[in-house]
């Protein structure tokens, strides 16, 4: 087995900056740079002495196997964060042999491999790491955190007794059964189906919270779009002027919306456009507007009709209240913080929706077990052969497994490590 080594925190400029070595000879490397090995887990202070000469003073420490986050042993040097300081001690580890860079994810994927995680925690720390606000932190901590394999095994050990239950009648298929087992049978796979259904629903959810919600600004020109756009983003992302039809393309600004994730879209304004460019615009306004998750629609004033059909919980408001009687003015600031809350409210509503399952892969194991749960169900009900009904439970069973990666699932590795940054 290979020692890896790589920087730990990221990369630039920083006050301490973190290289974690992992292997079998981590220990004996931390030796030669730093002399006698402090306590284990206990941070000391020392010279760390490269081919060269000393590289720098840091904190380092040592995890024995199998306590540490991959279950080797683990040394870390807490350096001080500069690029030169790094690269000089990544550069000393890299000629010594037995040692090389770590790839992308490849300490958390040794960490699955010593199962000090499951391959559901491994996919929730993945969004941990990318986590950019409150929501998405939330909502990747509870996978993280194993709650996601914890529901697993309860389905996992309904189902075991429900097949538990059918093989018990095939094997005194020729003797009197005592007890008829059919109903209990039922109750189990009907409710493990049912919760499984209910988990996979959640995915459209979960989705939303990691990528990011979208809501075009739309109206017509002039109604004051740009002029939102940059009060919400807190800087001039788009140009505004009192020119009708400024917007002509689509301007994206990603934000923390009140801990939520957003991708707001300033759009052209929408009109009879005076232009063969304006028109361009106006056409992929409408067709942004149709595909974003909520629509903020400016009107001038209370009479007009909105620019596009409002549709499913659209926000659709007044601009320049300072100059008409409307919702909110981006000039003055006033009704700002009612229109975040009006927006935030309906997209806290949608993100209530997400529950444990936060990638496809997951919603496609639960959708097939609950598919060979109704399948088996069916059987049951015409008595279709008590055997093959155990068959199905087992493959529902399979399919479960693989959302912890208790099966085979070295298929899927590759695609979920290269995801990771070097260092986790
Ligand atoms: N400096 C540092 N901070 C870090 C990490 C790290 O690797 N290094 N982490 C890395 O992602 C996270 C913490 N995760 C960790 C997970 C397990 C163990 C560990 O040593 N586990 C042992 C002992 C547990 C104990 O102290 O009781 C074990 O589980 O057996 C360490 C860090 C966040 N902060
Ligand atoms: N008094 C007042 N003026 C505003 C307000 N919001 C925007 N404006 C002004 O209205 C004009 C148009 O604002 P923009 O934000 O460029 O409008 P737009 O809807 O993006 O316009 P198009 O790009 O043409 O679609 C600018 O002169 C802004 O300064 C407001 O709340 N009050």
């Amino acid at each position: 087995m290979d020692t890896i080594f790589a920087l730990a925190s990221a990369r630039g400029r920083s006050g301490v900056a973190v290289v974690r070595l992992s292997g079998p000879q981590a220990f004996s490397a931390l030796e030669q740079m730093a002399g006698r090995l402090p306590a284990p887990r206990r941070a000391s202070l020392r010279t760390l002495l490269g081919a060269q000469g000393i590289l720098d003073k840091a904190l380092v420490l040592t995890f024995p196997e199998p306590d540490s986050f991959t279950g080797e042993d683990v040394v870390e040097l807490h350096l001080h964060g500069s690029v030169a300081v790094v690269d000089a001690v990544l550069r000393d580890l890299g000629r010594r042999s037995g040692l090389r860079l770590a790839e992308a994810g490849e300490f958390t994927r040794r960490a699955l491999e010593n199962e000090r995680l499951d391959l559901s925690q491994v996919e929730g720390l993945s969004d941990l790491i990318e986590a950019e606000t409150e929501a998405q932190r939330k909502q990747a901590f509870r996978v993280f955190s194993g709650a996601l394999g914890a529901r697993a095994q309860s389905w996992r050990e309904r189902l075991i007794r429900a097949a538990a239950l059918l093989e018990a009648t095939i094997d005194f298929a020729d003797e009197d059964v005592p007890v008829d087992v059919i109903p209990e049978v039922t109750v189990l796979i009907e409710s493990v189906q049912r919760e499984l259904i209910e988990e996979a629903s959640g995915l459209k959810a979960a989705e939303r919270v990691r990528e990011g919600f979208e809501i075009a600004i739309v109206g017509p020109p002039n109604v004051g779009k740009s002029t939102l756009l940059n009060t919400l983003a807190g800087r001039e992302a788009a140009i505004t002027s009192s020119i009708a039809g400024t917007t002509r393309d689509v301007i994206e600004v990603r934000m923390n919306l009140s801990g939520l994730p957003v991708t707001l879209v300033d759009t052209a304004g929408l009109r009879e456009a005076q232009d063969e460019i304006e028109a361009m615009g106006v056409d992929r306004a409408r067709r942004r507007a149709d595909a974003a998750d909520l629509r903020v629609i400016l009107k001038a004033s209370a009479e007009d009709a909105p620019a596009v059909q409002p549709r499913d919980e659209d926000v659709v408001v007044v601009s320049k209240s300072d100059l008409v009687p409307g919702d909110f003015s981006a000039l003055t600031g006033a009704g700002i913080n009612q229109l975040i809350e009006r927006i935030t409210s309906v997209l806290e509503g949608r993100s209530a929706g997400a529950g444990l399952i936060i990638r496809e892969r997951q919603a496609r194991a639960v959708v097939n077990a609950a598919t060979s749960l109704g399948i088996a169900r069916d059987r049951l009900m015409t008595s279709d052969g008590v055997d093959l009904t155990a068959e199905d439970l087992r493959y529902a069973i399979g399919s479960l497994d693989s959302l912890v990666g208790r099966v085979d699932v070295e298929h899927v590795l590759d695609e979920i490590f290269s995801s990771f940054c070097i260092g986790k």
